[in-house]
């Protein structure tokens, strides 16, 4: 996405959005409705891998699967839904480690971009060196959260420094970057 492009080591990246408290997903769909973040979600991952897990995939509309012009890359443990998986765009794989393993093979690998769903986030955090979180001036409630990143995470900045954007649609939001040696 050439934001991190003058970064010396490939980014491993950690990208979500979520509400001020924390929550990323309710009943398997984003509880709000946040056009600039689909442009700044497409803008950042488009022509990098992206790797998430089966619910994730599941949960977006069927137009957007595969997202166009990059690799992606689902884990899934059931052999038979990575057949199903492969056959609409996908590649499956098994792991988190095959997923990188693959993902480190793919077109744009010199930044590959985890973008959900909350366990493959957890187990991720002590991999990435960068999240890219868009934070929703939003209270809500929900069945999936942020994970929280580790003590060798320090925030790096938000756009804007000060305040929030506001969205087409009245919602507030900024976006802040953390990275993680
Ligand atoms: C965009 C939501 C989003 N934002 C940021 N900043 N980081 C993410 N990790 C992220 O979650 C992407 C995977 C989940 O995505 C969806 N989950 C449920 C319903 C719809 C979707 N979307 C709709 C837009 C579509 C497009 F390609 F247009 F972006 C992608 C799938």
């Amino acid at each position: 996405s050439g934001t991190h492009a003058g970064r010396k080591e490939p980014v491993l990246g950690l990208i979500w959005a979520q509400s001020s408290n924390g929550v990323i997903g309710k009943d398997g769909d984003l509880p709000w409705h946040l056009p600039e973040d689909l442009a700044h979600f497409k803008r950042t991952t488009k022509g990098h891998p992206v790797i998430m897990g089966r619910r994730t995939w599941d949960s977006f509309p069927a137009r957007f699967r595969p997202l166009p012009g990059r690799t992606n890359i689902v884990i899934s443990g059931s052999p038979e839904r990575r057949e199903e998986l492969a056959a609409s765009g996908a590649v499956a794989v098994g792991s988190l480690e095959d997923a990188l393993a693959e993902a480190a093979s793919s077109p744009g690998s010199e930044e590959v971009w985890i973008i959900g769903g909350g366990e493959i986030f957890r187990n991720a955090t002590a991999l990435a060196n960068t999240a890219v979180v868009t934070v929703i001036d939003l209270e809500t409630d929900g069945d999936t959260f942020a994970p929280k990143l580790g003590p060798g995470w320090t925030f790096d900045a938000t756009e804007p420094a000060e305040g929030w954007l506001t969205s087409s649609n009245g919602t507030r939001y900024r976006i802040a970057l953390w990275t993680q040696q």
